[in-house]
């Protein structure tokens, strides 16, 4: 390598190689650039001293030269990233004038809409952003496999040919005289008779003696579609006969299994039915031993075994079912997952999965039990979910769940029953248990009273009790046997009166209850209509008398009148008194998309608030390494 030339004016310097080439720091040739561009960036003293730099010899004439090429170059490239710079502050000024012409003309339009309108796209984009965060209702094995079923399940049902033959038209004509709404694709029909649905005879005769002789609504339409293989989802008011809907497939699925092959030990079940108490698996699993008693002892038939899976009773009891294999389980999901996890259950056979007041069991807390559920089918299921109060919301998500679902609706989701003479009255906080006891005279018994505080539940027992008055009280911190010892003398008429919580007693079926008393309305309006919905049942009157005072919230009171304008009952004085802000913007009733109640919307809705409360604690818990 050459030796470095020596600056000039040096002692040692000498003459320069024709080839060489000086080193010029990159910060001296970006200056010099700059300077040649045209000097715009340097102040003129500096120009001259960088030019006049090494400029006596041929070398660094030559690198001046290249210099000159590579400036030029880059002043080429600086003009072209100004006009870039240009052009962009010119877009961006346009796409900023173009913003704020979109955002005037979106003012007019708003402007333009009403209040009800305004309100019904922040519900549409409240819920879509729900939606998305809401996973499909299926097993974990199936989400991560991507598993998705395009076709309904098949049975070997058919309805009778002349049912067959009727027009599209006609079909519709029946479900119109029964106001039954549906949607879905290709429909089975609706059939007005249960002897037209091919049920066996020993069932129709054990039906017909229990005074159900002719289908109601939902059955005419859900049976049908249940024993077609359709997946549905069921909603129809309180005490409508839905539970039937779901069993009567569960036992003719069986039926259909068990000829083919008889069950032996540890296989099973056919059919699978989940509820959200324990109280009311019990009593949808009388209702199964019941009818499967009935087919046994007509002899032409098999014997199918039903069994309870719920938390609290000793599984021992019904090893015999287990040992020789299971048709039948209604089941809490609590204690189902046990039995999957642990292996005494599995649901490899299983083809039918209902679930019962799904809506409660879709809501929080039951949600990842019903997936837990679900992770363990390895095949196919028909699935069913029926309730009386299903929100808009539940229904979207469930039927994005469900493969080609039918949806029958009986009335409006969420609709408070017909039958139900309801009653409002407003009542000092002080004075409400002395009133209970006037309130007690107004029918005979057996009465409900409902309370959502455990507390409250049983301070009224106690005061009734020490009135002479017998009553049995039953909520979520009872022992299994002090619940099963209420409903058990309450329903045979030991008892006249039954203090409950809301939760406690959600879909319970007692023999003619007379009259309800709302003794605390429940925040949200679906657990009022659960509630008031333990009388009036199978096409029977029955009476609900609701205490209301100051501690009962404005909105919760909107929400109870424009369910007693719906149901055309009575509205006292001080309910009408009650303004409804969205009605003075002329909007249009519906219910709220998350609960139902029809005096609010989305963004005020209890339900929703109290689900985020719930969110937020879990989330808080999580963070604070609770877990
Ligand atoms: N077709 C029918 N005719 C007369 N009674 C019926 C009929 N179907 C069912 N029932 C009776 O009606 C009562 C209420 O039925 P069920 O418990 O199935 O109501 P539900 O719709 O499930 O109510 P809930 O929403 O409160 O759970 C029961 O005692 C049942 O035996």
């Amino acid at each position: 390598m050459p030796p470095a030339p020596a600056a000039k004016g040096t002692e040692d310097a000498y003459d320069v190689p024709a080839d060489y080439k000086p080193y010029v720091p990159v910060a001296k040739r970006r200056a010099a650039l700059l300077a040649q561009v045209g000097g715009r960036h340097l102040p003129q003293a500096k120009k001259v001293k960088l030019l006049s730099g090494d400029n006596s010899t041929q070398a660094s004439r030559e690198g001046s030269a290249a210099l000159d090429a590579e400036a030029e170059r880059q002043a080429a490239d600086e003009a072209e990233m100004e006009r870039v710079e240009r052009e962009k502050t010119r877009r961006e000024k346009t796409l900023l004038q173009a913003a704020q012409e979109v955002r005037r003309k979106k003012e007019i339009e708003d402007a333009r809409k009403s209040e009800a309108e305004k309100e019904a796209e922040k519900e549409a984009a409240l819920l879509a952003e729900m939606e998305r965060a809401q996973k499909k209702l299926a097993g974990a094995q199936e989400l991560a496999h991507g598993t998705a079923y395009t076709d309904s399940m098949k049975t070997s049902w058919r309805p009778p040919h002349y049912i067959r033959n009727l027009s599209p038209e006609e079909q519709q004509a029946v479900r119109e005289k029964h106001a039954i709404i549906l949607e879905g694709e290709d429909p089975p029909p609706a059939i007005e008779h249960f002897a037209d649905m091919k049920i066996p005879k020993p069932l129709l005769k054990y039906l017909s003696g229990k005074g159900i002789k002719t289908p109601s609504p939902i059955q005419i339409q859900g049976i049908p579609t249940a024993f077609s293989g359709r997946d549905m989802i069921g909603i129809a008011f309180t005490g409508s006969g839905k539970t039937l809907t779901f069993t009567l497939p569960a036992i003719m699925q069986s039926l259909e299994m068990e000829a083919k092959l008889p069950f032996t030990r540890g296989e099973g079940p056919v059919g699978l039915i989940i509820c959200p108490s324990r109280e009311l698996a019990r009593q949808t699993y009388e209702g199964c031993v019941a009818m499967c008693d009935a087919l046994k002892a007509d002899g032409d038939y098999p014997e199918l075994r039903s069994l309870l899976c719920i938390g609290g009773i000793n599984m021992a009891d019904q090893a015999d079912a287990l040992n020789r294999g299971v048709h039948i389980v209604v089941a809490t999901p609590g204690r189902l997952i046990d039995m999957l996890e642990k292996g005494r259950l599995n649901a490899n056979n299983c083809k039918y999965l209902c679930m019962d007041e799904a809506d409660r069991m879709i809501d929080m807390g039951f949600e990842e039990d019903v997936r837990s559920i679900m992770s363990h089918f390895k095949y196919q299921r028909q699935t069913l979910l029926f309730s009386a109060t299903m929100p808009r919301k539940i229904q979207d998500f469930a039927q994005q769940s469900l493969i080609n679902p039918i949806l029958v609706n009986v009335g409006r989701a969420g609709a408070a029953n017909m039958d139900v003479i309801q009653e409002v009255e407003y009542v000092k906080q002080e004075a409400k248990m002395v009133y209970l006891l006037e309130c007690l005279q107004k029918t005979p018994p057996p009465v409900i009273i409902f309370s959502d505080n455990k507390n409250e539940v049983d301070d009224i027992q106690e005061y009734l009790l020490l009135k002479g008055v017998e009553a049995v009280a039953i909520h979520g911190s009872k022992t299994q046997d002090e619940r099963e010892y209420a409903i058990r003398s309450f329903k045979t008429g030991g008892k006249d009166v039954m203090v409950a919580s809301g939760v406690a007693s959600k879909g319970l079926d007692f023999n003619e209850i007379q009259h309800v008393i709302v003794y605390t309305m429940p925040k949200e309006i679906e657990d009022y209509v659960h509630e008031i919905g333990r009388t009036g049942r199978s096409g029977k009157t029955g009476v609900a008398t609701t205490f209301v005072n100051m501690n009962t919230s404005e909105q919760t009171l909107l929400d109870l009148k424009y369910l007693l304008m719906e149901a055309k009952q009575k509205i006292p004085e001080f309910l009408l008194d009650i303004d409804d802000p969205r009605a003075a913007q002329g909007g249009v009733l519906r219910g709220c998309p998350v609960c139902g109640g029809l005096g609010h919307g989305l963004s005020d809705c209890p339900k929703l608030e109290e689900e985020m409360r719930r969110k937020t604690a879990a989330n808080a818990r999580y963070d604070g390494g609770g877990y």
